[in-house]
């Protein structure tokens, strides 16, 4: 069954379309690369999945699992208990600075537990126990105990994936999460993602830059383009050269100069796309 289910969404800003009747599905434990030039809309859809934003009022349905976050521009009234199974990390990492990494990662219990506890920062043992073995996870438990403002940019970045461990999350919505990164964090951060992904089989949409990080972590790639999919289908299908046919010279932007991985021909998938449909 797909985790992640979307059909015909859009959202306009000020008249633009940000989202043209997106559709796509993603199923229970698949790990899936969401690309596109700056611009193209994958910030945006990944809100819209996280049910953090409404879609246009005519038509857009986001279902996680069995149960809808969204329908013709507006939330569920469960909305916020959906949301319980998903983990979202963005670029700019959300911790707070000034608490412990452990807290933070606490912070995932949070939908689970009373409010009143979570408000007075009571954690059971338990629960600290389970947010040092999420750190481990992520092979980070050393920094447990740190601010979470002494943490290098990947480490924040794993540190919020061990949250969405605590959380129990299903489904992991990832907003360019190795943007702001090193190559050597970068790779980290997508290890643990395929990691996570192998081992607990959590579902993982990860939107990314640059493609070559796609082809090498993520087995199927979505790639939009001015707000719509362009393509679906195996990541080992975009090479340069298929990337230019799409993008023409925005292709440029996707990807790395000194490239760390290199791509296996192959093409199939799905093209969408009046331009793409002949190709
Ligand atoms: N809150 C907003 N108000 C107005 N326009 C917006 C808003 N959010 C996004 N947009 C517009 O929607 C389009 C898609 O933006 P989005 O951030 O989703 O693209 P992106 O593919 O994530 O880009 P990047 O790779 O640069 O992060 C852009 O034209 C952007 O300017």
């Amino acid at each position: 069954m797909a985790d992640v289910r979307v059909e015909e969404l859009s959202k306009s800003f000020s008249g633009q379309k940000a989202l043209n009747a997106v559709s796509l599905s993603v199923e229970a434990g698949e790990m899936v690369a969401l690309i596109g030039a700056s611009g193209s809309g994958k910030s945006t859809l990944i809100r819209h999945i996280a049910g953090l934003v409404r879609g246009d009022a005519r038509g857009g349905l986001v279902r996680i699992g069995e149960r809808t976050m969204q329908h013709n521009g507006r939330l569920s009234a469960d909305a916020k208990t959906i949301r319980r199974g998903v983990g979202v990390i963005f670029q700019q990492f959300n911790l707070v600075n000034r608490l412990a990494v452990i807290t933070n990662v606490l912070v995932g219990v949070l939908g689970h537990v009373p409010q009143w506890r979570g408000t007075l920062g009571l954690f059971t043992r338990a629960e600290k126990q389970a947010a040092l073995v999420a750190l481990d996870r992520v092979g980070i438990a050393h920094t447990a105990h740190r601010r979470a403002s002494t943490l290098s940019g990947g480490q924040q970045q794993r540190a919020a994936i061990a949250r969405a461990l605590v959380q129990k999350a299903k489904v992991i919505l990832a907003d360019e999460p190795i943007a702001s990164l090193d190559p050597a964090s970068a790779k980290k951060v997508m290890e643990t993602l395929a990691t996570i992904n192998r081992d607990e089989g959590i579902t993982v949409l990860v939107s990314l830059h640059q493609v070559e990080y796609a082809r090498r972590y993520c087995p199927r790639t979505i790639a939009l383009r001015d707000g719509a999919v362009a393509f679906d289908g195996p990541s080992t299908a975009l090479t340069s050269d298929f990337l230019k046919e799409l993008y023409g010279e925005a292709s440029e932007e996707l990807v790395l100069p000194d490239a760390p991985f290199q791509p296996h021909a192959s093409r199939e998938g799905i093209l969408h796309g009046p331009k793409l449909a002949t190709a």
